[in-house]
């Protein structure tokens, strides 16, 4: 290519190589989800549809990238790809790694939308868009407990919440009410007047939504207890 006297400027650009040997996790996040899942009027706490949708859109990311991820685990709007400790994908660049897969997964979403929400039109006012961080983790003993860490957040997250809409949903409590009623409470309280006040046995609520998703590298998606099974996750990395 031939060079002009502009080139120079290329020096400005500065590019940052994730530490050798550790294993990345680049995590995604939904932008202002709370508006949006309100916008396109997703049920509460939990939209199977817009689960669903998330997991096709991390599953295909995954399968373009098999040969560098171990798994990902996505909950509400997030999804976690964990890459094994000696990819060398993208030269192990921060910036690549964080725009391609954020922009995959967000292109994935939009493309995928009118197969789950097919009544539901995209509006271009209101777009999805994600956020993406990548981070280094040093030992096969600090991912583990990331990932068990996203596991255990969704089941406070998720029982908290489903306590807290069944309280106004199904028992006609105000969201000022429900809180208060749940402040404090451990979480077989709260299991206790989710079973007690709205006659729903916690147990029976759906996999997806009380354990998250978890997509092994062959694409295959299951809703497990990860904290469970996470030596057996990492075995062969
Ligand atoms: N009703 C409903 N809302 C959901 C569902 N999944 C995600 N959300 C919404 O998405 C939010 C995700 O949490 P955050 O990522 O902390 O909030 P956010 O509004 O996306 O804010 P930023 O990520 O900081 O931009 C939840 O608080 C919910 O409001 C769902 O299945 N049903
Ligand atoms: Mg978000």
């Amino acid at each position: 290519m031939a060079k002009s006297r502009f080139e120079y400027v290329r020096q400005f650009e500065t590019h940052c190589t994730l530490l050798p040997e550790t294993y990345i996790v680049v995590r995604i996040d939904g932008k202002k989800f709370h508006e949006f899942s309100k916008h396109y009027d997703f049920e509460k706490p939990n939209d199977a549809r817009a689960l669903r949708l998330m997991n096709a859109c991390a599953k295909n990311v995954v399968l373009k990238y098999r040969n560098d991820i171990i798994c990902a685990f996505g909950e509400s709007d997030e999804y976690s790809f964990i890459l094994r400790k000696d990819t060398v994908l993208f030269k192990r660049r921060h910036d690549k790694l964080s725009s391609l897969f954020v922009s995959l997964f967000s292109s994935n979403y939009v493309a995928l939308w009118d197969k789950f929400f097919p009544d539901r039109p995209l509006d271009y006012k209101h777009l999805p868009f994600f956020d993406s961080r990548c981070v280094c983790y040093p030992s096969l003993n600090t991912i583990k407990d990331y990932l068990c860490w996203r596991f255990v957040d969704t089941h406070i997250n998720n029982l908290y919440n489903t306590v807290f809409w069944n309280l106004i949903i199904k028992c006609g409590l105000t969201p000022q009410e429900s809180e208060q009623k749940l402040c404090g409470t451990l979480s077989s309280e709260k299991q206790e007047i989710l079973f007690a006040d709205c006659g729903i046995n916690y147990n029976n609520e759906p996999e997806m939504f009380k354990k998250g998703s978890l997509i092994t590298n062959k694409g295959e998606i299951t809703h497990v207890d990860v904290v469970k099974i996470i030596d057996s996750l990492f075995e062969k990395f």
